[in-house]
């Protein structure tokens, strides 16, 4: 299963990196995190919704139709990590690749959440996107030993 991180922006802080690096690197080849990093929408004029419909666009464009898609949302729904695990479980039978998406500082636009398979909240406050990347990259580990019943979940 391919499980990719399409995320909008560029240029994180060491400690993301680190952070997220310290959990992608522990998941099994066949489970493999993969990050994808994409520019943010031109934000000059002013102009954030033309920035988010661009944002959009560069998304969608790397989602293939058969992705699992899971669009990472402060509105969305909250599951607990043995929720996640559940999933990650039915995914690995489905032979699909999944992708959860991460968006920019104003957010997913309409059409994102739209093509998306479930929109998922880690919690209900507002979380930095570059700290998003580090939560996900551990969930997405820690849903990995719960099916694999590794001790890392406790
Ligand atoms: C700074 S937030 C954007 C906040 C913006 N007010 C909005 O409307 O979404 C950037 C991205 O981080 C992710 N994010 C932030 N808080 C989250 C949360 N509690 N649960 C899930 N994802 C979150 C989302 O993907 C969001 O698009």
């Amino acid at each position: 299963m391919r499980i990719r991180l399409i995320a909008v922006g560029r240029r994180m802080p060491k400690w993301v990196v680190a952070g997220y690096e310290e959990f992608a690197k522990r998941l099994p080849r066949e489970c493999r995190l993969e990050l994808v990093e994409l520019n943010p929408g031109d934000r000059s004029g002013g102009d954030v919704q033309r920035a988010r419909q661009t944002e959009a666009d560069r998304i969608l464009d790397k989602l293939g139709e058969r992705d699992h898609v899971i669009a990472l949302d402060e509105l969305g729904r909250e599951a607990t990590s043995a929720g996640w695990a559940d999933a990650f479980e039915s995914w690995l039978h489905s032979g699909r690749d999944v992708a959860f998406i991460i968006g920019g500082p104003d957010g997913l636009d309409e059409r994102v959440l739209q093509r998306a398979d479930h929109t998922w909240a880690l919690a209900k406050m507002t979380l930095p996107h570059a700290l998003v990347r580090v939560v996900v990259a551990e969930q997405v580990y820690r849903a990995w030993s719960i099916v694999s019943g590794h001790p890392y979940h406790r």
